[in-house]
């Protein structure tokens, strides 16, 4: 994945601009900032859904396109309607070959396709049960499959571990990591909470109002380089192997009552 000089405006306001970066393939990438400084538009931009304003954009030496099966996408965790007839081996088939239903032979190797996606997230003991009633790792886990059943190169991830407890989002960031490191995909993980993927992580993109720094963890994550980027005093405490940001108000409240947010679609 490749960006340069690449630029995200709405009307008069700059999201981000002058970004270049290179992302290799197994590389795990976090990108941080508070509410509103533009981590999901960076997604949607690789998504094929906005275009930049300015500079130029690559996945695997390609122009961006709708669509991409180069490209897998976790959408930010919304609780599926209980009612919805779907079963979780449904929603990863949609990810292997979108909504058209495979015959014969090309659906017998589809199956086998759905059921390894399935075991590879542990997910085969619940798949034939309706997904609106599986809990919220549960589903998280089938996106996990239906985001992998592409075979991507690059995965997207919008806060996947939001109302996850503990294990699942260890379980969760463990299932992401496992697939870089055996596939050789390319990671971009936005978060709010750096904490539970810390020991992934290779490099940090931050964004804070238009402004960004781009490095390892240790570079990025310190008092001095994050107060320079809020422009107010930032203090970085590191306590356990854990990570604590004092000062980044905006930052620090949305994760401290990160709830499940219960939205349907
Ligand atoms: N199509 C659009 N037209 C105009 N403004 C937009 C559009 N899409 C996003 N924005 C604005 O751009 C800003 C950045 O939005 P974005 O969702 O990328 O932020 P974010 O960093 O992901 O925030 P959060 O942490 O709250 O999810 C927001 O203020 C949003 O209202």
């Amino acid at each position: 994945m490749h960006l340069e000089a690449a630029a995200l405006r709405f009307g008069d306001r700059t999201l981000w601009s002058d970004v270049n970066l290179d992302v290799r393939p197994g590389e795990f990438l976090a990108i941080l900032g508070p509410n509103g400084s533009g981590k999901t538009s960076l997604l949607r931009v690789l998504l094929g859904q906005l275009k930049l304003s300015s500079g130029d954009i690559r996945i695997a030496g390609k122009p961006v396109t709708r669509g991409n099966p180069a490209v897998g996408y976790i959408p930010q965790q919304k609780n599926l309607d209980p009612n919805t007839p779907l079963r979780g081996r449904d929603l990863v088939r949609m990810g292997v070959d979108g909504h058209k239903w495979g015959m014969g032979l090309r659906g017998r190797v589809i199956r086998q396709q759905v059921d390894s996606l399935l075991d590879a997230v542990g997910a085969t003991d619940y798949a034939d049960s309706p997904v609106g009633l599986l809990s919220g790792g549960e589903q998280q886990r089938l996106r996990v499959a239906q985001a992998l059943a592409s075979d991507p190169q690059l995965l997207l991830c919008d806060e996947p571990l939001l109302s996850l407890d503990l294990h699942h989002q260890r379980v969760v960031s463990a299932l992401i990591d496992q697939r870089r490191r055996e596939h050789d995909t390319a990671v971009l993980f936005v978060t709010h909470e750096v904490n539970p993927i810390l020991d992934l992580v290779d490099r940090v993109l931050y964004l804070v109002n238009g402004q960004f720094r781009i490095g390892t963890p240790d570079e990025v994550m310190n008092s001095e380089t994050l107060s320079e980027l809020y422009g107010t005093t930032i203090e970085v405490f590191e306590a356990a192997g854990r990570l604590i940001i004092v000062g980044a108000d905006d930052n620090h409240a949305h994760h401290e009552a990160a709830q499940p947010r219960g939205e349907l679609i």
